[in-house]
Order: structure tokens, then C-alpha cells, then sequence
């Protein structure tokens, strides 16, 4: 069998600052993404202090009593923005371990009846604490995090675009308004079987590139990946970098080129906290545009020549019956929050639980 990758290559992004050394990231980044799909970035210009501030706050937001929890729960919001408790969540059958809260860039509800239903998935955040103070402090260091990752996601990508060779703004114009983030605690596992599910094997569904920050020490382990020859190889805690991955619609828009790899998190004897920044994928993006958009550029390299399906992506967009990444996005999130669905989104609840025969 080929040997596939054995380690998660260091992208380091200060090589683009001199025309000297640019071409040399653009190829290391063309190797990344072509061959692995999964990257760390150094020298990223995120500043220290948004970094720090995050870190320091999240044992504090995880300590809060239930109660202040549950008041921003992510069953009171339509769009899919608050608390999940361990439980809520399975991958691949299996239930994960983890408890979340999950905000984006923030946004007002602007749906009405006359706008198509996934726009609903746009809107506020539901910030914690009744402590008028801890709270302004909680909405200043999200807000600025994703400030900055807005930010990261969209240097990033002009370099993705200049590594391809495809144009930056047809690559700029499948971006969303509204990035999400998820801030993670796997808490320390209590059972006698030193290993379980954190969050099992998937590729991210839910953006366009992933930007993980490993928020704990690099001797709290988790995170692994999967090469083509099905081996699982750990991605460690590198300080100062995050972990660069694929979401599945780059996948689709890449034609296959380069691929949302998977990856999952083992939960052990330590707790662990992550934050991964989804950068967003327009809602309104139509399956055919997203296919034809890049093809000219991707189709030589594509492992299937024929246009007709996409049949070598696994992409719940691409196979689903649903035209608009908005809608299979809405589809799979009322599936994974049912409760969500049966409060805000009644009228295709059903529709969109039952629609996989
Ligand atoms: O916690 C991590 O390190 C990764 C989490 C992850 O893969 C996800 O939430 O999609
Ligand atoms: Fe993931």
C-alpha cells in the first residue's frame, strides 16, 4: 500500500510576507491541501491576547452553574446558537462526549415569512450570565476571537486561492456573512475504559475551512486524523499554531481535489477544551454553482472526469435533495436538534427527519 501521511505538515504563514519566500508556502500549501487536507498555521498575526483571553475564559464559562447554562440553552434559539449539554450530540451512532456552546459572528434576525426558511439560521447569540459584567466580558473576547478569525479565514484564503491558481474573488464569493464558533469542553473521562468517543469520525460539515484552536496543554492528547490507508494519526498540541482542515463544500467546489479529510477526538483520563471557527458557506449557494464555479480549474485533476453527480464526494449537500447549502444546512441541523426543529421549525420537521429513504 502507498504510504500516506504520517504527520499534519506546519504551514508557516510569515514565509508570504517576502516575495523571496512566498512561492515556497504556495507549494508547501498546495501539498497540504492536495495530499493531506489537514495543516497547522505559525506566524498567524492573531494577536496573543485574543488568544489568551479566550483560553482563560473557557474553564470559567464551563464552571458556571448549571442553571446559567441551561437559560442560554441551545434549544431557545432558531439559530442554533447557545449551550449543549454532554449527550446532546452523537457522531457516527455513538454518543460524544462533550458539552458546547456555540456562537457566531453576530447578526440580527432579519427572516421573515417572504424570505426562504434557512435565513432563519442567521441571528443574535445568546450570551451568558446574569452578571451584567462577566457578561460584557464573555461577548467582548468571543466577539473579538471571531473578529479576528474573520480576519485569518480571509488571508488564509487568498493564499489558498494563489496555491490552486484560481481566481481570489470567485473563491471570496461563496463566503458567508456569519462565521460560526464553537468553544468545546471534553471533560475527563470517569470510565474504566481509559478511551471514548469525544466527537466521532466526520468531516466538517458545517463551513468552508475549519480553524482550530487545541486550547489545552500539549500534554492533553485528542485529536487525530485519518490517512488514505485508514490509519488514525495524531494532530498534538503545537503552540502557537492552529489546526487548518477542510470542510466538506471546499471539497465539492474543489471537485474532489482537495479533500475534507476525517478526523475525530478520543476523550481520556484529562479534560480537554477546543475551539473550532467555522468560517462560513454563502446560505443562498446552489449546488450547480458551487459544482461549475471552479470546474474549469479542477476538472483535469478531478479523480472522477464526469460532471454528472460528484459521485466520489461524500457531500450531504451535493447527494441531498435539497438545492441550497442553506437549506441542507438547516436540514441538518434541525436532525441534530430536534428540539430546536419541533419548537421553531415545525412545518418541515418531518420533511427534513424522514427524508434519507
Ligand atoms: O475538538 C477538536 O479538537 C475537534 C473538534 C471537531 O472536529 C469539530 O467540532 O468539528
Ligand atoms: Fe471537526
Amino acid at each position: 500500500m502507498a504510504s500516506d501521511f504520517q504527520s499534519i505538515p506546519v504551514i508557516d504563514l510569515a514565509l508570504a510576507k517576502s516575495p523571496a519566500t512566498r512561492p515556497i508556502l504556495l507549494q508547501q500549501l498546495h501539498h497540504a491541501l492536495t495530499r493531506v487536507g489537514f495543516l497547522y498555521v505559525s506566524n498567524h498575526d492573531v494577536s496573543q491576547e485574543a488568544i489568551s483571553d479566550l483560553k482563560q475564559l473557557l474553564p470559567q464559562l464551563f464552571e458556571l452553574d448549571p442553571r446559567s447554562k441551561d437559560e442560554v440553552n441551545l434549544h431557545n434559539s432558531p439559530h442554533f446558537l447557545g449551550y449543549s449539554q454532554v449527550g446532546s450530540e452523537t457522531t457516527a451512532g455513538v454518543e460524544d462526549k462533550r458539552e458546547q456552546f456555540e456562537f457566531a459572528t453576530e447578526l440580527p434576525n432579519t427572516w421573515d415569512a417572504d424570505k426562504p426558511l434557512y435565513e432563519r439560521l442567521k441571528g443574535p447569540n445568546q450570551w451568558p450570565s446574569h452578571d451584567p459584567v462577566i457578561r460584557s466580558v464573555i461577548r467582548s473576547v468571543v466577539g473579538r476571537y471571531i473578529e479576528e478569525m474573520t480576519q485569518l479565514g480571509e488571508r488564509f484564503l487568498q493564499l489558498v486561492a494563489e496555491a490552486l491558481e484560481i481566481p481570489t474573488d470567485k473563491l471570496f464569493s461563496f463566503l458567508s456573512d456569519q462565521h460560526r464558533l464553537k468553544l468545546v469542553h471534553y471533560p475527563a473521562s470517569e470510565s474504566i475504559d481509559p478511551v471514548g468517543q469525544g466527537v466521532g469520525p466526520h468531516k466538517d460539515s458545517s463551513g468552508w475551512w475549519t480553524f482550530l484552536l487545541q486550547a489545552s496543554p500539549p500534554h492533553v492528547k485528542g485529536l487525530q486524523a485519518l490517512n488514505k490507508n485508514g490509519e488514525w494519526i495524531h494532530v498534538p498540541v503545537l503552540q502557537n499554531t492552529f489546526v487548518v482542515n477542510i470542510g466538506q463544500a471546499f471539497e465539492v467546489v474543489t471537485h474532489g481535489v482537495c479533500k475534507a479529510t476525517t478526523h475525530r477526538v478520543l476523550s481520556g483520563p484529562l479534560e480537554r477544551y477546543s475551539v473550532p471557527f467555522f468560517q462560513g458557506v454563502r446560505r443562498n449557494l446552489t449546488k450547480e454553482e458551487a459544482w461549475e464555479t471552479l470546474q474549469e480549474y479542477f476538472i483535469a485533476e478531478s479523480t472522477s472526469p464526469a460532471l454528472d453527480a460528484g459521485a466520489h464526494i461524500d457531500s450531504a449537500f451535493l447527494r441531498g435533495k435539497y438545492d441550497t447549502w442553506g437549506e441542507s444546512q438547516l436540514r441538518t441541523k434541525i436532525r441534530s436538534h430536534q428540539d430546536v426543529g419541533h419548537k421553531f421549525y415545525a412545518e418541515v420537521l418531518d420533511q427534513y427527519v424522514n427524508d434519507d429513504v
